[in-house]
């Protein structure tokens, strides 16, 4: 049973996001901070039930009515669908976890329960009809609404996953991610930390693939941690940290970042090189790269020069032309590979702005490729799942410079990592340097990672 302000709350949370116009953590840490008088047990209620709401959006569309594709005109406010929508979603998250799609039974508990919520009754002729129609609901005709994803993402994914690797993605997409962190191996060792977050009573194991990694059970809050706070742990998915350690960076080397954003790979590339060479961080956002300073201060490294770039063709680019041993572009991409933790991404992209970052991707990529000496290591990699971010990316560019860049083959360094069942996507004949990590198969986030190396 829930208080009717945390409905109201949950409610004016998701009619925010329902805006799709930022992402959902800096919508709800802004109806956080508008909303102080709020205890820490109602906002993680609300956080909950908002991404719940998140995963489920075309059910809860169509159970308020709606279409499923959100428009200005249907995010008006309305006091009677926003409290239903709250109601619905904290229901929803109350079910537990669910995978698409849902049941019939399913749905009737989850209308079941928020009737039982609804002590006022304001909302039971309309969650009587839903149940009414809750067998429609359980037969969806398309595969979009089938796994809670907007029409042209489903059929993109199908196409180019086939039905069955489709399905499983789709219903690991709508999990929960688990807590991953990295431990600095610059300063700790991995099972010492281990022991000393058993002693704080904080369950976690060693990350399956990651060398550095750590899979916390639950999610306990860690911000005033020491051993966070003293740069010995840093928040990182495990597919993120397998993409640095897959760039291979070594002591003494020049490493170019060129997309660091704040930092979090910046800070294994580190590790990695022991605090040794010169390791550049580059963006062209100032406020991400500002992000990266205090965790820097932390990680006890000093070999990384940070750059804001204007563009990526930026002049100042032109000292470092020929000079780097490897150059990681983490490229800005649509995040698809993220939807467990940013649900809302599926509906703030569309085919249009995958198109578009397909041509600033392209455009990055020919950048940082003109960094490197011969010889040097150029990566690649997007936290997306579609061909038209990844591997059609790749194409062009291993056709375009086929006569001064050659496809690395991943062969001896999976293997020395005991990597070997990390998948290799379907890839443009010619072109098998790339390799992914899907949700359903490695848990963790999606992940594209492709390379070349440069000629002599
Ligand atoms: C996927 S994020 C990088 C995440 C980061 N590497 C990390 O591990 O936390 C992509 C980054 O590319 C940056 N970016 C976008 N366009 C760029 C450009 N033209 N040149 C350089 N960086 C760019 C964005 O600001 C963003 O920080």
């Amino acid at each position: 049973m829930f208080a009717r302000y945390l409905i109201l709350a949950t409610a004016d949370v998701l009619q925010r996001l329902s805006r799709f116009d930022a992402p959902a953590d800096i919508t709800l840490a802004q109806f956080q901070r508008e909303n102080p008088k709020l205890g820490s047990r109602d906002r993680h209620q609300i956080a909950n039930a908002a991404f719940a709401a998140l995963r489920f959006w075309p059910l809860i569309q169509s159970w308020l009515g709606h279409s499923t594709t959100p428009t200005p005109a249907n995010s008006r406010s309305n006091t009677a669908v926003d409290e239903r929508l709250g109601l619905i979603a904290l229901a929803l998250d109350a079910q537990g976890l669910l995978t698409p799609p849902l049941t019939s039974e399913q749905h009737l508990e989850i209308l079941q329960r928020a009737k039982s919520w609804d002590s006022a009754g304001m909302h039971h002729a309309w969650l009587d009809a839903c149940m009414a129609k809750a067998q429609t609901f359980a037969a969806p005709l398309t595969s979009g609404l089938q796994h809670n994803l907007p029409e042209w993402l489903a059929q993109t994914l199908q196409a180019q996953y086939g039905d069955a690797a489709f399905g499983a993605l789709a219903q690991s997409l709508k999990q929960t991610a688990p807590l991953d962190l990295r431990v600095n191996l610059l300063t700790h060792k991995r099972n010492v930390v281990l022991q000393q977050l058993a002693e704080q009573g904080i369950v976690c194991a060693a990350t399956p693939y990651s060398p550095w990694g750590l899979r916390l059970q639950g999610k306990p809050s860690l911000r005033q941690n020491p051993l966070m706070q003293s740069g010995a742990l840093e928040v990182q998915d495990e597919g993120s940290q397998l993409l640095a350690l897959l760039t291979g960076a070594k002591r003494g080397e020049t490493v170019v970042d060129f997309c660091a954003g704040a930092g979090g790979k910046t800070l294994a590339l580190g590790a990695m090189m022991r605090n040794t060479g010169r390791l550049y961080a580059l963006d062209n956002s100032a406020h991400r790269l500002d992000g990266l300073q205090p965790r820097l201060k932390r990680s006890g490294l000093n070999n990384v020069h940070t750059l804001v770039l204007q563009s990526e063709t930026d002049e100042r680019l032109a000292r470092l032309r020929g000079k780097a041993d490897r150059v990681l572009v983490d490229a800005p991409c649509s995040g698809l590979g993220t939807l467990r933790r940013h649900p809302e991404l599926a509906w703030r992209n569309s085919l249009r702005s995958i198109e578009e970052l397909q041509q600033t991707q392209r455009r990055i990529l020919d950048s940082a490729a003109s960094l490197l000496k011969p010889g040097g290591t150029l990566v690649y990699a997007t936290c997306s799942l579609l061909e038209q971010e990844n591997g059609a990316v790749n194409h062009v560019f291993t056709q375009a410079n086929a006569s001064s860049f050659t496809p690395f083959d991943w062969t001896a360094t999976l293997e020395k990592h005991g990597l070997t069942n990390l998948q290799k996507p379907g890839h443009h004949a010619g072109v098998p340097n790339a390799i992914a990590l899907l949700p359903h198969l490695h848990q963790t986030d999606g992940f594209y990672v492709a390379a070349w190396q440069k000629n002599h």
